[in-house]
């Protein structure tokens, strides 16, 4: 990709607390826009059909898609369960599988989720004041295991991509859910290895 002409300095405002920009509108997913993302089917349609609860919220900057820009701005996962599993982002690889990204936790709790084609698997805590660095090759889903809305900012390279496909179709291999209380990572019993049709 060639490089594209620079961008000019500016600055913006993400509330610290709720995330939340005065300068921009938000990107939402409801929780009908995760169909098949959750471990308990029955507990999705019930909550869809009892008025589909905004799961996320987020910030996409309109930005040069270039190698030579950063994307910024955060992502706001709010509390709450699909059965026992936590409310959580789709997930993603990026297009550019050899791109990192950056995240830092601002307010609320829970876990940075990340796997890579190899098979390997991390969930890094987050807390306020934890930056979580997400490597080349792996995918990544914000977890909210709190009580209030997870509220972190992150950083990538702006020609990475989004990579919806892979997860929708094979998932994660693993999931964050409520036992006895705590969050645990347990065996996702809906991953599959993809390669059969
Ligand atoms: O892309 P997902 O998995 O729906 O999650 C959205 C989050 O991921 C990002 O794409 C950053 O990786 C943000 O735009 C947003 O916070
Ligand atoms: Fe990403």
């Amino acid at each position: 990709m060639s490089l594209q002409a620079a961008t000019i300095p500016f600055s913006a405002h993400f509330d610290l607390t709720n995330g939340l920009s005065r300068d921009y509108a938000s990107t939402r997913r409801m929780l009908s826009k995760m169909a098949g993302m959750y471990e308990n089917d029955k507990a999705f349609a019930n909550l869809v059909a009892e008025g589909d609860p905004l799961v996320y919220e987020f910030y996409e900057l309109t930005m040069p898609e270039a190698p030579n820009e950063l994307l910024f701005g955060t992502s706001i996962v709010h509390p709450g369960k699909v059965g026992r599993e936590y409310y959580m982002t789709k997930g993603h690889f990026h297009t550019i599988l050899d791109t990192p990204e950056v995240y830092y936790c601002l307010s609320g709790e829970g876990y940075m989720l990340m796997e890579n084609p190899e098979g390997e698997w991390q969930a890094e805590r987050f807390t306020p004041g934890q930056a979580v660095y997400v490597p080349p090759r792996y995918a990544h889903r914000s977890v909210n295991t709190g009580n209030e809305s997870l509220v972190t900012f992150f950083v990538y390279r702006a020609d990475s991509g989004h990579d919806y496909g892979t997860i929708e179709t094979k998932g994660f291999r693993k999931l964050i859910v409520e036992e006895k209380g705590a969050p645990v990572v347990v065996d996702n019993p809906k991953w599959r290895d993809g390669e059969e049709s």
